[in-house]
């Protein structure tokens, strides 16, 4: 079998990757719409080699393509671009900085790799010289990542908050309208193709946080890791959660968020967190259901912006991919280069405890008198002032729900913490961020 097909005078010459969910699409659309894409790109962009895991697998691809040798295939002569769609850390990492070496420019869907490698990728791409585009690395089909790269390079962006993970918002959804169980709908959103190869990287929220890392990094102009993100799934969120949320006129959604602090003294930050957010029914981000991303950016002169769209599945997924692929192919035509590494602000990472958020707290208290007044002076005693409390009697049983104004979040889990303690407090229900509403 050879590895790479005889190239065709003056194309741009692909390999492509894994040819899964997405890369399986990616190779459908090249074919399919090559006469296009030659047309868009000003040269014909054609596949050189296909590297699957298991070649004999995959009947539907031409066999001369096929080879289970990434590792050759990426320095391969006749190879221009690669465009990586295997997923994971490693080999996919050193696959991509052979052939960023080699001056092979480099189109991938992998954000758990940029997350935590993209300062050395980017340093090969300078280097060599090559491209390196990853716009189907955070909200799929989203055009997300070259606004914040190119169109917004101008302005100073001050937050980024979002839907990023499709999985858990398919879940979440089906949980909220139909009451669906938990497990189920995981299975259904893998056999959609929505769900990473291990599904845990999205309940537990380690796709969002490396799709937060690489949006903060984007956004404010440093470097910023998976490790830098405070990370909660979705695998605590329970129904009775979501029954609380309800009663309130809100829901829960798993956010990014991802924003530029300035502290008293003026001194700027980064804060990137990903973990479950009630916000109101009313709220834009309630309304978006299923697999479907949105995402909000705020900056000094554009003002608000949202970006809203398929975040996950082959098809939307490959839609991005492509249009990096030709992003790439347009530049070598013209013998330019698209956007470097911009990490010039090196803003440290703002930790958690003290990034300011705002709380939900939902009590079953005993039904007496001086109850309330212990529970505020829990939050008097750290310094968080309650926004809202609604008290509702249940049998010889209160239930109190607590809306807080903003404080440190550290300030907000020790209050919470003692609260739990208090004798007066038969059960804390639910405790969860809250986003969204004027308290
Ligand atoms: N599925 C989505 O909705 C989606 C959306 C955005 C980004 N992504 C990202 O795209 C990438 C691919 O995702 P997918 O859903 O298509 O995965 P997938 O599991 O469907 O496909 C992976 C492909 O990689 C190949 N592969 C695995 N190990 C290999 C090896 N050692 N050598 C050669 N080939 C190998 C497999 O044969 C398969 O073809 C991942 O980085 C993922 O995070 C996926
Ligand atoms: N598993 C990811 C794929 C898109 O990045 C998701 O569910 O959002
Ligand atoms: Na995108």
């Amino acid at each position: 079998m050879n590895t790479v097909a005889a190239p065709q005078e003056g194309a741009i010459r692909v390999a492509l990757l894994g040819c899964g969910t997405v890369g399986g699409e990616v190779a459908r659309l090249l074919t399919e719409q090559a006469g296009e894409l030659a047309a868009r790109a000003g040269v014909p962009v054609e596949l050189a080699g296909i590297a699957v895991r298991r070649p004999d697998k995959h009947p539907e691809l031409p066999p001369e393509l096929l080879t289970a040798d990434a590792e050759k295939l990426v320095t391969s002569d006749e190879v221009d671009v690669v465009v990586e769609l295997v997923g994971g850390i490693e080999p996919v990492r050193g696959w991509l900085l052979a052939a960023l070496k080699a001056g092979k420019s480099v189109v991938t869907a992998n954000k758990a790799l940029l997350a935590e490698h993209s300062a050395d990728l980017f340093e090969a791409a300078d280097a060599a010289g090559a491209d390196l585009y990853f716009e189907a690395a955070v909200a799929g089909a989203i055009p997300l990542l070259r606004p914040l790269r190119e169109s917004l390079a101008g302005d100073r962006i001050t937050r980024v908050m979002g839907i990023v993970n499709g999985t858990t918002n398919f879940i979440l959804s089906a949980m909220d309208s139909s009451g669906a169980g938990y497990a189920e709908t995981l299975d259904e959103a893998s056999r959609l193709g929505y769900a990473e190869a291990d599904p845990t990287a999205d309940v537990d929220g380690y796709d969002a946080a490396s799709k937060a890392a690489i949006l903060a990094s984007l956004a404010f102009h440093t470097r910023v890791t998976a490790s830098d993100v405070h990370r909660e799934g979705i695998a605590d969120v329970t129904a009775a959660d979501l029954a609380a949320a309800r009663m309130l006129g809100r829901t829960v959604k798993l956010l990014a968020i991802c924003e530029r602090v300035t502290d008293d003294d003026g001194v700027e930050s980064v804060s990137a967190r990903v973990h479950p957010v009630m916000i109101p029914r009313s709220h834009q981000l309630a309304g978006v259901g299923g697999a479907f991303n949105a995402v909000y950016v705020e900056a000094d002169a554009a003002g608000e912006l949202m970006f809203y769209g398929q975040g996950a599945g082959g098809s939307p997924t490959a839609s991005a991919v492509l249009g990096d692929l030709v992003a790439v192919a347009r530049n070598r035509v013209v013998g330019g280069r698209g956007p470097r590494e911009s990490a010039h602000a090196a803003l440290p990472v703002r930790p958690m405890g003290q990034t300011p958020t705002r709380y939900h707290v939902s009590l079953s208290v005993a039904d007496r008198a001086g109850v309330l007044a212990q529970v505020a002076q829990a939050f008097a005693d750290h310094g968080v002032s309650i926004a809202a409390v609604r008290q509702s009697d249940v049998g010889d049983r209160a239930s109190l729900v607590v809306v807080t104004h903003q404080a440190p979040d550290a300030a907000l889990e020790s209050t919470v913490d003692e609260i739990g303690r208090l004798d007066v407090v038969h059960e804390v229900v639910s405790v969860m961020r809250v986003e969204g509403e004027d308290q």
